[in-house]
């Protein structure tokens, strides 16, 4: 499972639209990142595939399975997790206490403790601090926690809204190191939202490039970083859809 399909998708809130004629496919194992600038529609695409916003047009599938109209925690049952922006952590629960409140989807309890110890053994902070109130983690402890949990519901398919929001840039690259290192190991599809074109450049992955709610690009990250249609996403007129 992990085959992403967005076709012809349109999310409104009331009278504002948020996305219109979004289309693209993701592969299994694919890295994507989802860039534009502000209110170009990014939060909303990820909401709309994981459940948390409607869409009043199109169809989103995963390996054939549509997605709309259904639930989130359903959605989630298909192997889709999201990480979300501002990652919502709860503050005065212990570390381990916000790990678990991942797996209650799960069907598979026996394999739980296991894939606990597996998230310290990839983040050993979590595991030292598994017993403090979360609230007192770094900004980029907090991000390495609601990863953590995203990976125990076992997902085959990860979206992290903003993984770099607030963090110093040496944290926004270990960061990313244990992304690129998470998807290696688990084979895991990562849709990841990173307003830094240039940061999604280095990490090194393809690009949908969103603006005014429509794609202005989809290709290699690396080359947007060297294109002109950056630029013209972020500052310009021209909303003609072009391929890196
Ligand atoms: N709950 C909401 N109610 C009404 N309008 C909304 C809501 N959420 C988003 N919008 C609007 O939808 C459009 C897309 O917003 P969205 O948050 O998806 O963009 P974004 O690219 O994630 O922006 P940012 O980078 O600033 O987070 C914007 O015009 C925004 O004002």
């Amino acid at each position: 499972m992990s085959k992403l399909g967005v076709f012809d998708v349109a999310v409104r809130y009331g009278k504002v639209p948020a996305l219109s004629d979004v289309s693209f496919t993701v592969e299994e194992g694919e890295r994507l990142f989802i860039s534009g600038p502000n209110g170009a529609g990014k939060s909303s695409l990820l909401k709309a595939i994981c459940g948390a916003a409607p869409t009043s047009h199109g169809r989103i599938e995963v390996d054939g399975d549509v997605l709309n109209g259904r639930s989130p925690e359903a959605i989630a049952r298909l192997g889709l997790t999201m990480v979300p922006e501002g990652r919502e952590i709860f503050g005065t629960l212990s570390v381990e206490e916000n790990l678990r409140v991942g797996t209650g989807i799960r069907r598979d309890k026996s394999a739980i403790e296991t894939d606990i110890a597996e998230v310290y053994q990839s983040f050993p902070i979590l595991g030292e601090r598994r017993h403090s109130n979360a609230g007192a983690l770094s900004g980029g402890q907090q991000q390495m926690l609601a990863i953590g949990r995203g990976l125990l519901t076992n997902p085959k398919l990860m979206l992290v809204d903003e993984p770099s929001l607030g963090l110093a840039p040496n944290i926004v690259d270990q960061v990313y190191e244990t992304l690129v290192n998470l998807q290696k190991d688990r084979g895991l599809t990562l849709i990841i939202v990173e307003q830094s074109s240039a940061r999604a450049a280095r990490v090194g992955g393809r690009m949908v490039l969103l603006r005014g709610g429509k794609v202005v690009g989809d290709g290699d990250a690396a080359k947007f970083a060297e294109s002109d249609l950056l630029n013209e996403a972020y500052f310009g007129q021209d909303n003609s859809k072009e391929t890196a």
